[in-house]
């Protein structure tokens, strides 16, 4: 095997697809778990913590050179510090819900090569859904009919401020949704038409989610219209649209990003 052969990077349908499959057994392992256990806290928190054992031990076997971020993972950012590429994952998105026993959870894995968000998977095991960013159906890009107006997801417990501006402008409908990979593919498959976030996050609640949505051809940016940040020392991420470029132009109008 020559040089380059070794040191070569797999491709982006090659990482795409990994990430599809490991957030999909993921996902099979959170539902044996499901039904093997009682609702509550002891699930919620045996869940995020097998599944990080999960994903990651199984990156590693996969992409033993690369850098993995997870929710559960250490927060000390030397070992990931301008890693060429890095892993970003929530093993269990939305995990309050999963102990529960609802259906609005899921499992991201993202990868950032040099800082660029190439790649992502997100799976919603208890609906049945996985979708990854380089086989996701492409979205209509239609235009906002200013009489219907929008239709908007925000967080359940959480949902922003900025919504009172935005209702100023146009008609807009919320709907109220658990877990950021629910809202982001209601937005993929056109049930609403943007996801908006403020108050914080982090990079491993909207990573997976911003690969899929950018992979159908929706936008994805910050409130003030700037880049999300992946890979950063500090994984906050303050806030984020996900819509179809004509909404996500609209909204952005409105609120002056
Ligand atoms: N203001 C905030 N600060 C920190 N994290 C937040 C947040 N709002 C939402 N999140 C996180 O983003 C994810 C989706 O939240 P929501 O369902 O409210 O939209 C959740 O991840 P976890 O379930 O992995 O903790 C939640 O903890
Ligand atoms: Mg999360």
């Amino acid at each position: 095997m020559s040089a380059a052969e070794t040191t070569a990077d797999p491709t982006v349908a090659e990482d795409a697809a990994l990430a599809r499959e490991l957030a999909d057994a993921t996902g099979a392992l959170l539902l044996e778990l499901r039904d093997d256990t009682a609702p509550g806290r002891d699930r919620e928190y045996r869940g995020d913590a097998d599944a990080h054992d999960f994903l990651v031990g199984a990156l590693a076997r996969h992409r033993p050179g690369d850098a993995v971020l997870s929710e559960e993972g250490t927060q000390d950012p030397a070992p990931r510090r301008g890693a060429h590429r890095l892993w970003i994952v929530d093993p269990l998105d939305g995990s309050s819900g999963y102990g529960r026993g609802g259906d609005e959870w899921g499992v991201h894995v993202a990868l950032v090569v040099d800082g660029t968000l190439v790649a992502g998977a997100v799976a919603l095991p208890a609906r049945g859904e996985v979708v990854d960013s380089d086989t996701v159906p492409p979205v209509e890009d239609t235009p906002v009919d200013p009489e219907r107006g929008l239709t908007v997801t925000v967080s359940r417990s959480r949902p922003p401020s900025e919504l009172r501006r935005l209702a100023a402008a146009f008609p807009v409908r919320t709907v109220a949704m658990s877990a950021a990979g629910v809202k982001t593919l209601a937005v993929v498959d056109g049930r609403v038409d943007a996801y908006l976030h403020s108050g914080g996050q982090y990079e491993w609640d909207n990573a997976a989610p911003a690969a899929v949505a950018q992979g159908a051809g929706l936008r994805v940016t910050r409130l003030d219209g700037r880049p999300l940040p992946f890979g950063a020392d500090d994984p906050y991420s303050p806030d984020l649209l996900v819509a179809r470029p004509a909404v996500h132009a609209a909204i952005l109008e409105v609120l002056g990003g």
